[in-house]
């Protein structure tokens, strides 16, 4: 893991990744950079680490300070040791259906999904939020599964027209309480992908909880829903990763 700076949400999430490889008898490393740290180095390190057939699995902690060129580091790491699918490789190939990693947090969502035996196939699903760790891998693993799928800004002109269609409704805005529930069709399923760290300090979703829960079948929490999986399924990427590298060493022997 390489994480550059001091922002205080990213190293909370790299040290609970850390944990989390130390439950899983994944051995981790973490490469705490200076804020000012310049590309080059960053390059260096990456290609270090491309190079090392100890290392499975290479993540570079987002988001990054202004001055780095975020697109030529994600380029940069080999393609089979992305476990976070972030590089165009890994993209392309989602877009493809030919997927080798799947992102992390919509791949949790899905592996939700699956686990409480909500179906997708058919569904009509609305994807608030279009980044590109969330909200467009979301919608592609979603068609990928028969789903119908919009995705829709969170400025959308009157937002509820689409989400009150929802059968399941996928929010990952980065806006505290933009779903509430006249927004939600009653038994709809509702996963708030969103985390926002309030004034007080307290953590919540994008999602009126109190509300939305009295009109969803199923609804994720903010703390304790979709964040855990994203670390969960950065370690299944990075078992299957370690798996293909002796399944072809194997081979080529
Ligand atoms: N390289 C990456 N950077 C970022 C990713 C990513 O998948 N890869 N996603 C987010 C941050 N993130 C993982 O890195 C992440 C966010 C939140 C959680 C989580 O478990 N949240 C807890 C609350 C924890 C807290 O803030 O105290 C929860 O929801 O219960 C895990 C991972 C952006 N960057």
């Amino acid at each position: 893991m390489i994480l550059v700076g001091h922002d205080p949400a990213s190293a909370v999430y790299v040290r609970n990744k850390v944990r989390a490889c130390e439950a899983a008898g994944i051995h981790s490393f973490t490469h705490r950079l200076h804020e000012k740290v310049e590309n080059e180095e960053l390059l260096n390190l990456i290609t270090r680490l491309n190079a090392d057939p100890s290392v499975h699995g290479i993540l570079v902690q987002l988001p990054l300070p202004a001055h780095i060129d975020m697109a030529r580091i994600l380029e940069t790491i080999a393609p089979s040791k992305d476990v976070d699918g972030f590089h165009l490789y890994n993209v392309g190939a989602l877009v493809t259906g030919n997927t080798v990693f799947s992102p992390c947090t919509p791949y949790g969502v899905v592996k939700l999904l699956e686990h409480e035996g909500i179906p997708v196939e058919g569904q009509n699903v609305v994807v608030v939020g279009a980044s590109n760790i969330v909200g467009k891998p979301m919608a592609l693993m979603l068609m990928a599964r028969d789903a119908t799928v919009a995705i829709c800004h969170a400025k959308a002109r009157d937002l509820a027209q689409f989400t009150i269609g929802a059968d399941i409704l996928v929010v990952a805005a980065g806006v505290p309480g933009l779903i509430t529930a006249p927004m939600v069709k009653k038994g709809a399923v509702v996963i708030d992908v969103g985390i926002n760290r309030l004034e007080d300090g307290k953590i919540v979703g994008d999602v009126d909880f109190a509300g939305v829960s009295r009109r969803a079948s199923h609804i994720t929490p903010v703390p304790g829903g979709v964040g855990p999986m994203t670390v969960t399924m950065l370690l299944v990427n990075t078992i299957e990763s370690a798996e293909r590298f002796y399944a072809a060493q194997r081979t080529a022997s």
